[in-house]
């Protein structure tokens, strides 16, 4: 007998005239999930990006709403590459928000430093931290993170998915690896569609002209088939476009205004 699922909820598109604005809300929004997540059972699953998302955070930073004590931070995609080298995200994350906040480090997720010489068993052990996290508690199939921030790269790749790749049809795994990322570093772990698609919320966070014409493609034709525009979240999951007025110069997809 098939199951039917109600369709996805549209996505909700926020643009704002400068980062300035876009920081100050995107801080709103995490604080309010975080809230309710709190209050319903009393922690808050989120999983971050990399590449320019961890500097439009700022405005957690010194930010008394946020109980820090309660966050557990994984990361969506992560550069098999050491913790401290340049291009980790966790490092980008941590010289850009944790270092400056009082939130547990052994309630943030790393991959495992040791395999970074055997990246299907590094996947696995990242996959296996989300399943200590969320299969004992609910017998789900994947994960349900409460928030997942996501970027946009120019080509329309979000996480570690990117154009034309493989990954991209990957409905099994949690937790997958590339090496042959078109974007260096070529080794990457990245989570899955179905991971990402069955969080509560979903936020991508894209700002710039350089992104104007990809978020074009995604908004208004997301049947091109962009990596972004493949992020659909399973009904009642919602997923938002934070963004500034250059991203979206050429969308004619509506745009909603701010309010919590
Ligand atoms: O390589 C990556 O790129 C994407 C997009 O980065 P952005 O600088 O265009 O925002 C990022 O979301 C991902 O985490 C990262 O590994």
């Amino acid at each position: 007998m098939s199951t039917t699922h109600p369709p996805p909820n549209a996505p909700v598109l926020l643009s704002f005239a400068n980062t300035d604005a876009l920081v100050e809300s995107l801080a709103e929004f995490v604080t309010k999930a975080q809230r309710e997540a709190i209050d319903k059972k009393g922690k808050f699953t989120i999983a971050l990006s990399g590449g320019s998302l961890p500097k439009l955070l700022r405005g957690l930073i010194g930010n008394t709403a946020v109980r820090w004590k309660n966050w557990h931070v994984y990361y969506v995609d992560e550069r098999v590459v050491p913790l401290d080298d340049p291009d980790s995200n966790h490092r980008s994350c941590t010289e850009h928000l944790f270092s400056k906040v009082d939130i547990p480090r052994e309630q943030i997720y790393t991959i495992d430093p040791n395999l970074l010489d055997d990246l299907d068993e590094l996947a696995d052990s990242y996959e296996k931290e989300l399943i200590r996290e969320f299969a004992q508690k609910d017998a789900a199939r994947f994960p349900v993170f409460d928030l997942i921030l996501l970027g946009m790269g120019p080509d329309g790749h979000t996480a570690s998915l990117f154009p034309g790749h493989e990954l991209l049809s990957e409905g099994d795994r949690w937790v997958a690896y590339l090496e042959d990322s078109p974007k260096p570093p070529p080794k990457r772990i990245t989570f899955t569609y179905p991971v990402i698609n069955h969080a509560s919320r979903i936020a991508f966070v894209a700002a710039g002209a350089e992104k104007a014409e990809t978020l074009r493609q995604i908004l208004d034709h997301p049947e091109t088939g962009l990596p972004a525009a493949r992020v659909k979240p399973v009904f009642p999951g919602q997923l938002f476009w934070f963004s500034d007025d250059a991203a979206t110069a050429l969308v004619s997809y509506p745009k909603t205004p701010f309010k919590l």
